[in-house]
C-alpha cells in the first residue's frame, strides 16, 4: 500500500507568507512552495500523513488565525488533502527536482532520493530560508564559485541563508567557512542543511549576525567572499571587509540589478576592490571582486 502524504494549501495575506512558513515548519511541515494567487499568496505543504496528529493540525490551524487577527488581517484560508505517494511526487515535481547549477553542482530536495550523477549534490531542505537555488543570483553564485575555489580557501557567507553557497563552498574544496545571517531562521536553516551533508561544525561555522560577527569569529583574514544580498545592503557593508580579508581576498557578490552594478563597483572602489569580471542572468548579475 502507498504511502500518503497531507497536503495543506493555505491562501493567505502575502505580509502573512514569512509567518505561515515559520508555522509550518515548526509544525514538521516540509517543502513549502508559494505562488502568487490575485492580491493573495499560495502556498503548498506537505507531511507524510501518519506524522499528522489531528490535535497538532488544530493548534496549527488556531495559530495561524490568531496571527492574521493579530495583525489586523483577513483568516488565511486553509485546505487540507491527501495525496498518494505517486500524486505527491508528481504535485511536488512542480515545484522542487534536483537541478543542475554551472558545470559541476546539483541540489537535490532532502526528501527526494539521490540521483546517480558525477556532479557535486547539495543536499538541501531550504525550509524557510532563502536559498533553494532556483533564484538567478544564487545560480551566479554558485557558477562563479566553481572557478574561484581553489583548495584550503576560508570563505566567509555573508547573507547564508539556508547555507547553499557554504555548503557548495566547502563541496567545491574550500577548507572552512564563517557563515553569518542576520536572520536565525536562516541560521537554523544553515546548521540543519550542514548536518544534511555531513559536514563537521568545525567546517561551517554559522552565527547569527553580519560582518561585525565575522570580525570577532575568523582567526585570521579570509581568502574569499561569498554575499548574495541586495545591493544597497552591499554598499553599506563593503567598507567593513577590509577588516576580514588580506590583500589579495577575491570576493562573489550578488542580489545585484544590472542597473546597480556600477554603484556597487564605485563603492568597492572607494574601498581598495575591484571588479575582475561580471556575469549576468536576466536581470540580475555578479560581480567577480578583487581587493587590490
Ligand atoms: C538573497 S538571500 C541569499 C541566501 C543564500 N546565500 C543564496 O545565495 O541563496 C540574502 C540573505 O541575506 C540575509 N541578510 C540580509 N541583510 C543582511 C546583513 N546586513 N548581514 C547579513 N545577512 C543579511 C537575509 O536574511 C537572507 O537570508
Amino acid at each position: 500500500m502507498a504511502n500518503t502524504w497531507c497536503e495543506l494549501q493555505i491562501i493567505c495575506d502575502p505580509v502573512l507568507e514569512e509567518t505561515v512558513f515559520w508555522q509550518l515548519e515548526q509544525f514538521g511541515f516540509r517543502g513549502m512552495a508559494s505562488e502568487k494567487k490575485g492580491d493573495f499568496r499560495l502556498i503548498r505543504s506537505y507531511l507524510p500523513s501518519q506524522e499528522v496528529q489531528a490535535v497538532d493540525l488544530e493548534a496549527l490551524l488556531q495559530n495561524l488565525s490568531k496571527n492574521a487577527k493579530l495583525m489586523s488581517l483577513a483568516a488565511p484560508e486553509i485546505h487540507q488533502q491527501q495525496l498518494d505517494e505517486e500524486d505527491w511526487a508528481n504535485s511536488w515535481k512542480q515545484y522542487w527536482h534536483p537541478q543542475e547549477i554551472g558545470n559541476r553542482v546539483l541540489i537535490n530536495p532532502a526528501w527526494l532520493p539521490t540521483p546517480d550523477t558525477d556532479r557535486i549534490i547539495i543536499h538541501l531542505d531550504p525550509g524557510v530560508a532563502f536559498g533553494t537555488g532556483n533564484h538567478q543570483t544564487t545560480q551566479l553564485c554558485l557558477e562563479a564559485l566553481e572557478d574561484c575555489i581553489n583548495s584550503d580557501a576560508v570563505i566567509a557567507d555573508i547573507g547564508c541563508g539556508s547555507g547553499i553557497l557554504s555548503i557548495g563552498s566547502l563541496l567545491l574544496g574550500a577548507s572552512q567557512v564563517y557563515a553569518v545571517d542576520v536572520d536565525p531562521l536562516a541560521v537554523q536553516s544553515t546548521a540543519s542543511n550542514r548536518e544534511l551533508n555531513a559536514i563537521k561544525p568545525e567546517r561551517l561555522i554559522v552565527e547569527q549576525g553580519s560582518v561585525e560577527r565575522l570580525v570577532s569569529l575568523v582567526s585570521a583574514p579570509v581568502d574569499g567572499i561569498v554575499c548574495n544580498i541586495l545591493a544597497e545592503v552591499i554598499i553599506k557593508l563593503i567598507p567593513q571587509w577590509n577588516a576580514i580579508t588580506h590583500t589579495s581576498t577575491w570576493g562573489i557578490l550578488s542580489g545585484i540589478l544590472v542597473n546597480q552594478a556600477e554603484a556597487v563597483s564605485d563603492t568597492l572602489t572607494q574601498h581598495g576592490w575591484r571588479v575582475t569580471s561580471q556575469l549576468q542572468k536576466q536581470d540580475w548579475c555578479c560581480l567577480n571582486i578583487r581587493r587590490v
